[in-house]
């Protein structure tokens, strides 16, 4: 299958959801609450996710989706539910014919949340199951850093379309990347790209446009000769990823270069166009485990643009076990030509814990 038309919607969807959150972005009230886990989730998250599964909803009806957030704190909070209900409703492509194809608006607030709520599927490994993550990095998103707005189509448990829009990285692919990469930078010159691959296509970039998309560019990683020299990524958050772990690695990879710390799967978007060249994210706690959502797009954009994608044990990421990546700890992401390099350093720093 060539899944050309789960591209498009995907990319459109994406497109369109970007544009809200960067309105979010420059606003002074991104109304963070905190959840459960005491992680934050802002107006934007939510207005994300509802355009993007009315989008989903349009062009694949019977399509099942896994994403991140859910309508509780909408319902129970009107001001907050008029908030995100006034973004959802202004919000469209500055294309008609694109605009179209993604079905056009939401028709009101009860709907909307209703739409929020329709990604409360379990996951698993049957069928046709979309994993969404409506801002990623919502941290970086608050801080005026990094963030990603990531969807991927899994067909039986396997990863065939993955699409990031980035709203804060360059579009230029072969821009310099350090921790200052696009803070602050929504709206500037030269800003927003998206990211895309297809199972066995290859993976693209382009520009984040308004309306209709523009043309896509392919991307590759950087060929590696000597890992001494690479760049490599990790979390901002030293809660989502060990620094200290990472640094021995590095260190025993002969790595002097300060690693690159920006949120979100950028991290995945940045290593795939050879902006950098390793992302790693080792494990703080035994008991946590990955989400889908958070990995799906940017594992399959990697794995295309020649890369290997793998926990911290050399398996493949399984996105089959349901919201969660339950069979995998700790993530592994290298050019191809160098990933047992980098997975020999991880295993032999983790065992001399
Ligand atoms: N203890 C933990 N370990 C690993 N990831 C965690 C974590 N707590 C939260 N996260 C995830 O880390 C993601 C952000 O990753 P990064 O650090 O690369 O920006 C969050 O996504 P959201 O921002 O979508 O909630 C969240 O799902
Ligand atoms: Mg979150
Ligand atoms: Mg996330
Ligand atoms: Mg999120």
């Amino acid at each position: 299958m060539s899944y050309q038309q789960e591209l498009n919607i995907a990319l459109l969807a994406v497109q369109r959801a970007s544009l809200l959150t960067k309105r979010v972005f420059h606003s002074h009230t991104k109304g963070p609450l905190s959840k459960s886990d005491a992680s934050p989730v802002t107006i934007g998250d939510f207005g994300a996710q509802a355009l993007i599964i009315s989008a989903l909803q349009h062009a694949f009806a019977s399509d099942e989706i896994v994403a991140e957030e859910e309508a509780k704190d909408l319902r129970e909070n009107e001001g907050l539910r008029t908030t995100v209900w006034d973004l959802v409703k202004e919000v469209r492509l500055r294309d008609d014919a694109a605009e179209e194809q993604i079905g056009g608006g939401v028709k009101n607030a009860d709907i909307m949340m209703d739409i929020i709520d329709k990604g409360n599927s379990k996951g698993g490994a049957h069928g046709r199951i979309w994993a969404l993550d409506p801002i990623d990095g919502t941290k970086g998103f608050l801080r005026g850093g990094q963030y990603a707005v990531c969807l991927a189509l899994m067909v039986d448990g396997d990863v065939k379309v993955g699409v990031l829009g980035c709203p804060n990285l360059p579009v230029d692919d072969s821009a310099p990347l350090d921790s200052k990469v696009g803070e602050n930078a929504t709206d500037a010159e030269g800003m927003g790209v998206l990211f895309a691959a297809v199972q066995g296509q290859g993976a693209t970039s382009r520009p984040l446009t308004e309306g209709a998309l523009a043309q896509p560019k392919k991307i590759a990683m950087k060929s590696v000769s000597d890992i001494s020299a690479a760049t490599f990524c990790e979390s901002v958050e030293a809660g989502h990823s060990s620094h200290s772990d990472q640094s021995q690695i590095a260190q025993k990879l002969g790595i002097t270069k300060p690693s690159v710390r920006m949120d979100s799967q950028a991290k995945y978007g940045s290593i795939a166009r050879g902006a950098g060249d390793v992302y790693l994210r080792l494990p703080v706690r035994k008991d946590y485990q990955e989400k889908i959502w958070d990995h799906a797009a940017g594992d399959l954009i990697v794995r295309e643009a020649g890369g290997e994608v793998t926990d911290a044990e050399g398996n493949r990421l399984d996105f089959s076990k349901g919201r969660t990546l339950a069979a995998n700890k700790g993530v592994v992401a290298a050019p191809e030509a160098v990933h047992k390099e980098v997975l020999d350093a991880v295993k032999s720093v983790l065992r001399n814990k």
